[in-house]
């Protein structure tokens, strides 16, 4: 459960002395996310969400993410904002860590997407990056393709713990990725962490995205990729062409790709499978046992690994393999 930091009733009606929120109704942690400890807040002006950051959170980056959640929600996109105080500062302390008091985001994700699904979100996904055109923040991308052949250097060992040989493997699949990287496409903020557990739905229709904490400015289509793998694959590992399709088609309604977009997908989308397949690696090395998170499945992307792997044609669609 991610409530790392607990907050007592004193500290909380200290904190909203500051705002213009009233007074808390209900306040509980929820049990969701890894990175942050989040508490739903009911006062008795409306619903809001206090996210306490831990410990990955830089203090220089995090008025990036708070500025592109208010910029996206003032220009018609549907994401929770943070809330200012009174004195304008939506940035605050809460027992010596950094602390945001959001908006409530109205919606649920969903466990398990269908093509329906996938098409709202890839239409959401579309609207994101044309809605922070224009932002005037920028943020260098942590976890983008130059970072991996030197994350992968520090976890050779748990990969080989993991499986035997996958040292070797993911070791060429590094260099393939290294030399094949798509250069010149169409750059923009992204969201870099576009799973279905961020996307919210409202009786079927895309509601709104949540947890911008990756977001940077990178290739628009690597965020189609990580949609891809996050949204597409069946519980049995198989790749589902129908929902991919969808996709893509939801995002080209509001923004369609250029050819070179499209003829890159395979290799971002392998990318992104090894973007996810290390930092899971790396958390599941790190992990203590019984600790009060459980890490996400480092085999779980081994496996979307192997797809873009052996039959890199599958993300082309069959429409110009
Ligand atoms: N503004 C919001 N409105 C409504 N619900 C929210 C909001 N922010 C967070 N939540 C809920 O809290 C849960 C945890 O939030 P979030 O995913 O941001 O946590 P995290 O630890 O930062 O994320 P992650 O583990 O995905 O990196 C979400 O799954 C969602 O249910
Ligand atoms: N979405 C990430 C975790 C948190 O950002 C994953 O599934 O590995």
């Amino acid at each position: 459960m991610a409530v790392y930091t607990d907050i007592n009733d004193e500290e909380l009606a200290l904190l909203l002395a500051d705002y213009d929120l009233g007074t808390a109704v209900a306040f509980k942690g929820v049990a969701e996310g890894v990175e942050n400890s989040n508490f739903m807040l009911e006062t008795t002006v409306g619903r809001y969400f206090l996210t306490v950051y831990e410990k990955r959170m830089k203090a220089e980056e995090l008025p990036f993410f708070l500025d592109l959640m208010r910029w996206l929600a003032r220009h018609d996109y549907p994401c929770a904002s943070p809330v200012a105080d009174r004195a304008g500062q939506t940035i605050k302390q809460v027992r010596g860590k950094l602390a945001a008091i959001i908006e409530f985001l109205p919606g649920l994700s969903v466990r398990r997407p269908t093509a329906a699904h996938c098409r709202e979100a890839g239409e959401g996904l579309a609207r994101l990056h044309l809605a922070a055109r224009g932002f005037p923040g920028t943020r260098k991308p942590a976890l983008g393709q130059a970072a991996w052949a030197p994350l992968f250097a520090t976890l050779r060992e748990d990969a080989e713990a993991l499986k035997p040989g996958l040292a070797a493997t993911i070791g060429t699949d590094l260099d393939r990725l290294a030399r094949t990287w798509p250069q010149g496409l169409p750059q923009g903020i992204i969201h870099e962490d576009y799973f279905p557990d961020n996307v919210f739905f409202s009786g079927g229709k895309f509601a709104g995205a949540i947890d911008f904490y990756f977001a940077c400015v990178d290739t628009l289509a690597y965020d189609i990729a990580v949609a891809l793998n996050a949204w597409c694959f069946e519980a049995d590992g198989s790749f589902n062409i129908t929902s991919a399709r969808a996709l893509v088609a939801g995002y080209e309604t509001h923004r369609p790709l250029s050819p070179a977009e499209r003829q890159a997908l395979p290799i971002l989308a392998h990318g992104a499978a090894m973007r996810f397949f290390l930092t899971r690696l790396e958390a599941w090395g790190s992990t203590p046992a019984g600790a009060l998170v459980r890490p996400k499945d480092p085999l779980e992307y081994e496996r979307k690994l192997a797809v873009h792997r052996e039959a890199p044609d599958l993300v082309l669609f069959g429409d110009q393999a």
